[in-house]
């Protein structure tokens, strides 16, 4: 299976509709040469464009929805859209990642579970989502998260437990925490047994430098590949049955313990 992220560099010096017609014309460039192409978070405002989330808010089926709709069936391959601010019809707004099958069909949503910012930006301007998301494709299951998502164990603990074997992360990475990004999309293919395809963006919005660096680890969280800190097509060939082979060959997750008792002091 061939996977194309393309960390796409957000800048405010571009338009939105500028860059989602030629985000859409990466993606058709991407026919022949992968099966699923992931894009990152919020890449058409920048995941720290706080003022820009309520005016670019769209709909679930709105024009990002329809323009990558025609660039995955255009270019014939599934493809994770990254995420964007999704205004909900009752009015609150979402950080939600949207993936199309290879005839253009909407085949999952998913609304960020973790909200970053503490008591500032996203985590008081979104939603909160509450719903795991697996999306089955031929070759594998997909588990989805987003950025801030990363940092919690136990939500792709879930995916894994409803079946997910490719984690796939969009993000806004900063450039200031990469560090913790690398380490923790290892150690999230480590602890689950499970392909991470992590796909940042590039360049600087909000005064934010972003970390680029996409990386896509295999199960034994060898890195398969790494982007660097520009625009860039990285595009990796895995084999998804080495999730199967590693989880009977080192067979930790069914060691797991549940339900552990608390300390008693
Ligand atoms: N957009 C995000 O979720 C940023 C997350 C982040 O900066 C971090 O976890 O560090």
């Amino acid at each position: 299976m061939r996977a194309s992220l393309l960390q796409i560099d957000v800048n405010e010096g571009e338009s939105v509709e500028s860059r989602r017609g030629r985000v859409a014309s990466l993606v058709k460039e991407q026919a022949g040469a992968a099966d699923l192409v992931v894009l990152p978070e919020l890449w058409t405002t920048g995941a720290f464009a706080y003022e820009a989330f309520a005016d670019e808010a769209e709909p679930l089926e709105g024009p990002t929805c329809e323009v990558m709709g025609k660039a995955a069936s255009d270019a014939g391959v599934w493809l994770h859209a990254g995420s964007i601010p999704e205004r909900d019809p009752d009015g609150p707004l979402y950080n939600t990642s949207l993936v199309f099958s290879p005839s253009g069909e909407l085949a999952a949503a998913y609304r960020k579970i973790h909200r970053f910012g503490f008591d500032k930006g996203e985590a008081v301007l979104m939603s909160a989502g509450e719903e795991l998301v697996t999306v089955r494709l031929p070759e594998t299951v997909l588990g989805l998260g987003t950025c801030y998502d990363l940092r919690f164990p136990e939500l792709f603990r879930g995916l894994v437990d409803a079946g997910a074997e490719t984690l796939v992360v969009p993000a806004g990475w900063p450039e200031r925490r990469r560090a913790h990004w690398t380490l923790l999309a290892q150690a999230r293919a480590v602890e689950n047994q499970a392909f991470v395809l992590a796909c940042g963006t590039a360049g600087t919005h909000a005064g934010v430098p972003q970390a680029g660096h996409s990386i896509v680890v295999d199960p034994w969280g060898e890195v398969l590949a790494q982007a660097g800190a520009g625009e860039q097509v990285l595009t990796v060939e895995f084999d998804p049955g080495k999730v199967a082979v590693t989880r009977d060959q080192f067979p930790a997750l069914k060691d797991r313990v549940l339900g552990l008792a608390p300390p008693r002091h």
